[in-house]
């Protein structure tokens, strides 16, 4: 179960923005969908506990992370999210292991042994064995993208947050790898929530997508009912002018941001 609901203004002197985001959904995999500047990445910050909100709260699993009204706010660090950033945020100096281990050492705390252990296995079951050793420089973009995800993981996560997790590959690479992190969230079962502006990552990976717009929630587009799904199904018979792209024209239509066929 994840349930959001902040407030929250950010301002550099010039510019204000203010996040006033709601939603719950006990579906695995949410995606925030929605126009650039609508507020995605600033609630996914504000989940992950690098930005404090005003007012609201963020209960992930049962668990309370933030609620303003009872001064709970576990710092970012306790939360046990893991974070991929939207260009994978890499050490470059580190070796492939070393930066998916770094959440798990410090200065002064070494690599646990069942900690290495865990560093192995997602080195391995990421097929980044033969690189373990390189810097993140010499990858390509999906093996640096499996990193991150690894990384991400190695603190056993209670929610996975991606920002973006496809924008630096190109369209061929995008679609293997969703079908890769759709295979990895089977296999860890942890909740899942993913900003993207493509509507093809929602189709191939979400059960439930929220539309941002200006700050807010704006829309719900449940993917998991049958209705829904037949309208994306339906998508697939369109007249050979819409074929180029039927599936976000379907989605678009249902996310309020265009004309159903
Ligand atoms: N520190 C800040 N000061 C002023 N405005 C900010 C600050 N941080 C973010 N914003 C503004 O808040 C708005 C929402 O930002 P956010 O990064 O959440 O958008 P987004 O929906 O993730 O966009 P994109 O899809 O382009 O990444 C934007 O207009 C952004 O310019």
């Amino acid at each position: 179960m994840i349930d959001v609901a902040i407030q929250l203004s950010v301002s550099d002197g010039k510019r204000r923005f203010d996040l006033d985001a709601a939603f719950a959904t006990e579906a695995p995999v949410v995606a925030l969908y929605g126009p650039s500047g609508a507020g995605k990445s600033l609630t996914l910050q504000a989940i992950a506990g690098l930005l404090t909100p005003r007012a609201g709260h963020v209960r992930v699993g049962g668990k309370v992370l933030f609620d303003a009204a009872q001064s709970v706010n576990v710092p970012a660090r306790d939360r046990q999210v893991g974070y991929l950033f939207q260009s994978y945020a890499l050490f470059p100096h580190l070796t492939v292991r070393e930066n998916i281990a770094f959440g798990l050492t410090s200065w002064v705390k070494r690599l646990a042994p069942e900690d290495a252990r865990r560093v192995d296995e997602l080195i391995e079951s990421f097929g980044l064995s033969a690189m373990a050793r390189s810097r993140p420089a010499t990858l390509s973009g999906g093996q640096q993208q499996r990193v991150a995800l690894a990384r991400a993981l190695a603190c056993k996560p209670q929610v996975l947050l991606l920002d973006e997790p496809f924008a630096a590959l190109n369209p061929m690479l995008r679609q293997q790898l969703r079908d890769e992190l759709a295979a990895v969230r089977q296999r860890v079962g942890i909740p899942m929530v993913m900003i993207t502006h493509d509507i093809d990552d929602v189709l191939a990976l979400a059960n439930i997508a929220f539309l941002m717009e200006g700050g807010q929630v704006v829309r719900e587009v449940d993917l998991d009912r049958a209705e829904s799904r037949e309208r994306v199904r339906s998508a697939l018979n369109v007249e050979p002018a819409r074929r180029a792209r039927p599936n976000e024209i379907l989605l678009r239509a249902m996310l309020g941001k265009g004309k159903a066929p």
